[in-house]
């Protein structure tokens, strides 16, 4: 029987750099992460695909995905529905491949409750001044988007202990590196566990 993968949940507030971090996570050619693309009602913004950042829904759309519990979570944020899809994530794991999720914090703690064995990293920047600079560097909130997404900023950092690790965003690759030794630390730890419980279930007694 194939071992099934691990669910890596990364989340943060908005602006600190998830998406960066994890566009830079998987432009890495030898990465056997699988990205799992969520369904939104936000608007595309410039550039963005409907399939591959994001599946854009109408809301009717997205409340019937609700209502027929296609969702593994879902969360209203600033005023937009996110969601992950159950069934990519559950087959993905199935087939042993680690999936990556990369969600806000009220979706990752629904997930939590799903899957307590998830590992759930927590991307943290190096200052508040710092994070609202990134967003408005962003350019794509107008100021009463902004000022929004700093108020949840705040209480979303609150919720970083129910997490298992935090990283901070200093440099992009940095945080890259630090995900990518967690996960690898996390897979021999699995292994090790695993080896253990086969060999007392193994035993004559
Ligand atoms: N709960 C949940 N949050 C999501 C999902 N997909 C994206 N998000 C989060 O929703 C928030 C807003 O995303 P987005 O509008 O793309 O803005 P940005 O991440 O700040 O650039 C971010 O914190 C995302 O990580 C999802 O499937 N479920
Ligand atoms: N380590 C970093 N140092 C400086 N700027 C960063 C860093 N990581 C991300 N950024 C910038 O911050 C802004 C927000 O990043 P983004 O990935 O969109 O955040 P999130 O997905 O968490 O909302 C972008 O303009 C991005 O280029």
């Amino acid at each position: 029987m194939t071992e099934r993968g691990l669910l890596i949940v990364l989340s943060g507030p908005s602006g600190v750099g998830k998406g960066t971090v994890r566009k830079e996570l998987f432009s890495q050619p030898d990465t056997k992460l699988q990205y799992s693309i969520s369904m939104t009602t936000r608007s595309p913004r410039d550039g963005e695909l409907d399939g591959i950042d994001y599946f854009f829904k109408s809301r009717e759309e997205f409340e019937n995905l609700i209502e027929a519990d296609k969702l593994l979570e879902w969360a209203e944020y600033v005023g937009n529905y996110y969601g992950t899809p159950v069934d990519y994530v559950e087959e993905t794991l199935q087939k042993g491949k680690d999936v990556f999720l990369e969600i806000e914090v009220q979706g990752a703690l629904q997930v939590r409750k799903a899957f307590p064995e998830g590992l759930f990293i927590f991307l943290m920047p190096p200052s508040l001044s710092e994070l609202k600079n990134r967003i408005v560097t962003r350019g794509t909130e107008s100021e009463d988007l902004i000022n929004n997404r700093m108020k949840v900023a705040r209480e979303e950092i609150e919720m970083m202990d129910a997490y298992d690790y935090v990283v901070e965003n200093d440099k992009v690759e940095l945080a890259c590196d630090r995900i990518m030794s967690i996960v690898t630390a996390e897979h021999c730890k699995r292994e090790r566990v695993s080896r253990r419980y086969k060999k007392i279930m193994e035993a004559e007694f």
